[in-house]
């Protein structure tokens, strides 16, 4: 049904054109933020290009440096030495422009490198919720964008969606920035925009007036900067290398922290939709742990907000939630 609430929307946004079930992904549960093992959901979303194990060598010819962490697993077949980021970012940087056409992608050693197939069961949710909507009409906003630009990348490549991405922090916002001008089409579809205040969410980058379809959003997860500098130097150790200015550890850490951690990032970012739930669709987050739904239980029932769902990913094996709500 079309009510008052919908009235100066663009079409696209009225509610009543979305469809409330889930094409092709279980949600874990609707109306009660509890776990549900019994809908476990699939490894790899239905639709997601990255079904099969990636061939190396192929790979190795679009970015030659990838050959330098081959390995021979136990049983002799080839794969990657996962271990090493920088395998990491050379996988996804082959990926990005053997399957999307990109000319150019990279990101500071160091930074937070991106898995472009758990990225891209994200966006096939959002294309779920979505009702699998194409097109530059549909308009996202993705917080915490990061160096990588890896949501606003995949949903326009996928669905030919435009984005707004938004950052707290400047290295990062001009490394997407480099991205999206040197390839053609992404500076046209997506555009950046400052955060200025770490607290914040939608306040400051949502002008007046504006819609989006959805906003989308990997939140921070540390409470502080040291605690996030700490648990990547602890990573780095274990790998056996020392500190140094060229492994950025900075760079990770100053992604990776939000007052109060993911938390509180969270209760924030409920609160604040609030205000906002006449110009976007779907507010949607990853949510990493499961207490955490507890907590948007108690703040959507503050908020008044009744129509929310929790949608697994079962990438890697490891279940991955997406917290989906919609203003009243
Ligand atoms: C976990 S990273 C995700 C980066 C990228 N989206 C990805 O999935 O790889 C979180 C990002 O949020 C940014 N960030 C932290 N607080 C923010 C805020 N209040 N508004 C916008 N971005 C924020 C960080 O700088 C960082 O780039």
């Amino acid at each position: 049904m079309i009510t008052n609430t919908n009235q100066g929307l663009p079409p696209h946004l009225i509610r009543s054109s979305y469809s409330h079930t889930m094409a092709t992904l279980p949600p874990i549960k609707c109306g009660s933020l509890q776990d549900n093992k019994t809908t476990r959901p699939p490894p790899v979303h239905p639709n997601n290009r990255y079904h099969s194990p990636h061939d190396f060598p192929a790979l190795a010819k679009v970015v030659p440096a990838l050959a330098d962490y081959f390995l021979k697993a136990p049983d002799g077949h080839l794969t990657l030495n996962f271990a090493e980021p920088d395998a990491v970012r050379l996988l996804n940087k082959a990926l990005l422009l053997r399957d999307y056409g990109l000319k150019h992608w990279d990101i500071p050693a160091g930074n937070l490198c991106p898995g472009v197939p758990g990225r891209l069961d994200y966006i096939h949710v959002l294309a779920d919720l979505l009702d699998g909507k194409k097109g530059k009409e549909i308009k996202g906003l993705d917080v915490g964008t990061g160096a990588s630009l890896i949501y606003p990348i995949l949903g326009h490549k996928e669905f030919g969606w435009r984005f707004v991405g938004t950052d707290v922090d400047d290295t990062s916002l001009k490394v997407a920035s480099a991205i999206a001008k040197f390839n053609p089409g992404l500076a046209k579809a997506i555009s950046l925009r400052k955060q200025p205040d770490r607290t914040a969410i939608f306040n400051n980058v949502i002008h007046e007036g504006e819609t989006f379809d959805f906003t989308i959003c990997n939140p921070p997860f540390f409470e502080s900067a040291a605690a996030a500098a700490a648990a990547a130097e602890k990573k780095w150790t274990k790998l056996g290398k020392a500190p140094s200015p060229t492994l950025n550890f900075g760079g990770q850490a100053n992604e990776l922290w939000a007052p109060g951690g993911e938390p509180d990032f969270l209760r924030r970012m409920i609160r604040e939709s609030v205000a906002f739930g006449q110009q976007v669709g779907w507010f949607t987050t990853l949510v990493s742990k499961k207490g955490y739904l507890k907590i948007a239980e108690v703040e959507f029932g503050k908020a008044g907000i009744t129509d929310y769902r929790v949608i697994g990913i079962g990438q890697g094996g490891k279940i991955r939630r997406v917290l989906a709500w919609r203003g009243k």
